[in-house]
């Protein structure tokens, strides 16, 4: 757990050994699980701790993240960003939403195991469940890691987020890129660019995408299931 405490020392999280015994659990649980159903190519410990870890904690010092009550994360697989980010946010409550529903179960009895009671998952394709008045709306901050394109992402992803909330898009270098090319979805869906923050704590450059929802999305969107990855908003 080394990295990981080097981690938290530069994003000033104290060093909380309950905490860190969570994280490890649910690793050893994760990697337990994996030899019977694919939920992670990661494999060696350090590694994981890096790119599952490390990665999906790094926007916890975001003031998005921080004044967050309610967080949805969409295409969770084996629950990143979304758990890692509940365990040092305890406070605050998580839906993790996925279309594989043997994902779920594999975090649903890992959460239950580990004692972390902030998190449920749901499952479904973001395009059905951002219809149901539940979850429509509702949410202060929505993450999302390794789902989508920024155009896609956008659509599945907006519907959850409340007007004055926000949407954390964790991406590769491309995140320029990509932002161009998904102006437009963002414009429609109600949502409006407010940074693009580089965030390079251990061996990679990630960039996150932060797009404040100002308004609220059209009832026509999301479009029906598979519509958004086949013809995009361009
Ligand atoms: C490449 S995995 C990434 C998983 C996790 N976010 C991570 O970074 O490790 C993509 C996940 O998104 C889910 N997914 C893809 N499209 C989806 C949709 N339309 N609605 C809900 N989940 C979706 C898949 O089932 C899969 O678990």
């Amino acid at each position: 757990m080394k990295k990981l405490k080097e981690a938290f020392g530069k994003l000033h999280i104290p060093e909380d050994e309950a905490i860190l015994e969570q994280y490890e659990k649910y690793m050893e649980g994760i990697l337990l699980w994996n030899e019977k159903i694919n939920l992670t190519a990661i494999k060696e410990r350090e590694d994981f701790i890096i790119k599952h870890f490390v990665d999906s904690i790094l926007c916890c010092n975001f003031p998005e993240y921080v004044n967050a009550e309610s967080v949805i994360d969409i295409g969770t697989g084996a629950g990143f960003p979304g758990v890692p980010l509940a365990i040092i946010g305890q406070d605050k409550e998580f839906v993790l939403a996925d279309s594989l529903h043997k994902r779920l179960k594999v975090i649903d009895d890992l959460t239950a195991s580990i004692g972390l009671d902030n998190v449920t998952t749901v499952h479904g394709r973001a395009e059905e469940l951002a219809r149901n008045r539940d979850y429509r709306e509702k949410f202060d901050l929505c993450v999302s890691r390794a789902v989508a394109n920024m155009s896609v992402l956008t659509e599945y992803c907006l519907p959850f987020v409340r007007v004055g909330g926000f949407l954390l898009a964790y991406k590769g270098p491309d995140a320029e890129k990509e932002m161009g090319q998904a102006e437009k979805a963002i414009k429609i869906l109600g949502g409006k660019l407010r940074r693009i923050e580089a965030v390079n704590l251990v061996d990679f450059d990630h960039n996150i995408i932060v797009i404040e929802k100002i308004k609220e999305t059209p009832a026509k969107y999301p479009r029906k299931a598979g519509t958004p990855a086949k013809e995009p908003i361009n």
